[in-house]
């Protein structure tokens, strides 16, 4: 189901009613405390200091009968949220999907509970496997997975022929109706429609934690009125998945989607156009030309690595994924190190000369002091801004351009009022890049309590400033460089 349906469905009235409607009345209160007995026993034996996670938390009712235990909710609605934040004061409770891989949670709860066949609200089969991936990657590696399972066969006496219909068959009352995997619950004393649940048999369930978990069980609830409801729980983690390097990659931890395309491919136009108005042979502009990509996609590598490993902390604080959390100490030292050398080896090895070697330096410095405290730009207002549009868009303009120009001793005036204009360019866009980034990032950042350019101010004033002024200068640079 879209989300903007489960908020629809799940808003402050449902979440106000929903307890007593479906936890606490004399048709459900009897499965609710076998479900609390249960997670008091799972999280009695895992040890000591359990944290349980309670995915699709709802209302926080299971969560608050555990004051004791260290634990979070994480839940789609933000009206049930707001119920649960009453029950629970003083607990972390995130508002989330949760199909979202969530890497900072990996190997991280002891006990993961999805209760009450939330799973169902998935769009799709590959959907629950994600689902169910997720909740065994954020399992730790004493952990155990707790889900009541929904069995359409079970709920009334014996087989049912499907598609079945039936009316109040459950504590909500109203209309359900059975189709397949499929099944739909039409809510008709709150005018909810909850459509095309995803319902697989309860064997499905247990092979799909079975990928994940060595020991899988089904545990039966009492049998009430003719119903027996079920629950699926796993233990002992395949190790498989116990070490979190498995779902590491170097494309996560360099972020080079968000600029192999974006940041090096448009450094290829400069290029281009130098060799152009320069008139210079074409293998002498090749190796130039690749000398320098090499270079500067080594910066940006260590510029987006370096910033991932000074934001572990505050990453955490904002629910970031943030792949460079995974890495040992001396790992990170290494790969910035390595990161580093392969830039300055390339234009060193190949004699690029002075001025490109200087621009290399102030690139890899800019991120650098962007990053890093205790100087980290990021948080000094306009700096944060300068600093990063300057090392992502002019200093590799300028340091690109730079080596082929002083390919020509004397180079012709237009070479030269292009590269100006370029450069100032690709620095609007930078600004543009920059100012965008800390407004969409204005919630986590304010979370993690960190302090931008963007977050002391209005969103709209940021946004009338891209509008008004940044991007029409962008514009009207582009037009000099056509
Ligand atoms: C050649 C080239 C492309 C060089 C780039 C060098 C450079 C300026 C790197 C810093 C990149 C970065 C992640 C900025 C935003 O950080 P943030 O902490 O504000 O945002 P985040 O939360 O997304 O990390």
């Amino acid at each position: 189901m879209k989300k903007k349906h489960i908020h629809k469905i799940y808003d402050r009235n449902y979440a106000q009613n929903y307890n007593q409607r479906f936890l606490l009345n004399d048709l459900s209160k009897i499965d609710a405390d076998f479900e609390q007995e249960t997670i008091a026993q799972l999280l009695d034996e895992i040890g000591d200091n359990p944290q349980w996670l309670d995915v699709a938390c709802g209302t926080g009712y299971f969560l608050s009968c555990f004051p004791e235990i260290k634990r979070a909710g994480l839940d789609i609605s933000p009206a049930m949220l707001e119920t649960a934040r009453q029950a629970n004061p003083s607990i972390p409770l995130i508002q989330g999907d949760y199909r979202d891989k969530r890497p900072e949670w990996e190997s991280k709860w002891d006990l993961i509970s999805c209760m009450f066949w939330a799973y169902c609200y998935v769009e799709s089969f590959s959907e629950l496997e994600l689902v169910v991936a997720n909740f065994a990657n954020w399992t730790s590696e004493r952990g155990v997975c707790f889900l009541p399972v929904c069995d359409p066969a079970e709920l009334r006496h014996g087989e049912i022929v499907l598609p079945y219909t039936s009316r109040n068959m459950g504590a909500g009352g109203g209309l359900y109706r059975f189709e397949g995997i499929i099944w739909s619950w039409i809510d008709e004393e709150f005018g909810k429609h909850h459509l095309n649940l995803i319902v697989p048999q309860p064997e499905y369930m247990l092979s799909l934690f079975g990928k994940f978990f060595e020991d899988v069980k089904i545990i039966n609830y009492a049998i009430f009125n003719g119903a027996q409801r079920k629950a699926i729980v796993a233990r002992s983690k395949k190790r498989r998945i116990d070490n979190p390097k498995a779902n590491l990659n170097i494309q996560k931890l360099i972020r080079s989607q968000e600029w192999w395309l974006y940041k090096i491919a448009p450094l290829l136009t400069i290029a281009y156009a130098e060799t152009l108005l320069l008139q210079l042979p074409p293998t002498t502009a090749t190796l130039t030309t690749l000398t320098a990509l090499l270079s500067i996609t080594s910066v940006a590598a260590y510029g987006y690595l370096l910033n991932d490993i000074c934001d572990i902390e505050t990453d955490q604080k904002a629910n970031k994924p943030n792949a460079a959390a995974q890495l040992q100490p001396w790992q990170r030292l290494l790969l910035c190190l390595l990161f580093l050398s392969i830039g300055f080896a390339a234009p060193l090895l190949t004699h690029l000369g002075t001025i490109p070697l200087a621009l290399l330096t102030a690139n890899y410095l800019l991120p650098t002091l962007y990053s890093v405290p205790p100087l980290r730009l990021k948080e000094r207002g306009i700096w944060g801004i300068l600093s990063d549009a300057a090392g992502a868009h002019l200093v590799p303009t300028l340091f690109v351009a730079a080596p082929l120009l002083s390919q020509t001793p004397d180079p012709p005036r237009n070479a030269l009022l292009f590269t100006g204009i370029a450069a100032t360019h690709a620095f609007f866009v930078g600004l543009r890049g920059i100012l965008l980034h800390q407004l969409w990032d204005r919630a986590n950042d304010l979370n993690a309590g960190i302090t931008t350019f963007v977050t002391q101010r209005q969103p709209e004033t940021v946004q009338r400033w891209i509008n008004r002024l940044v991007f029409p200068v962008e514009l009207l640079l582009l037009g000099g460089v056509l």
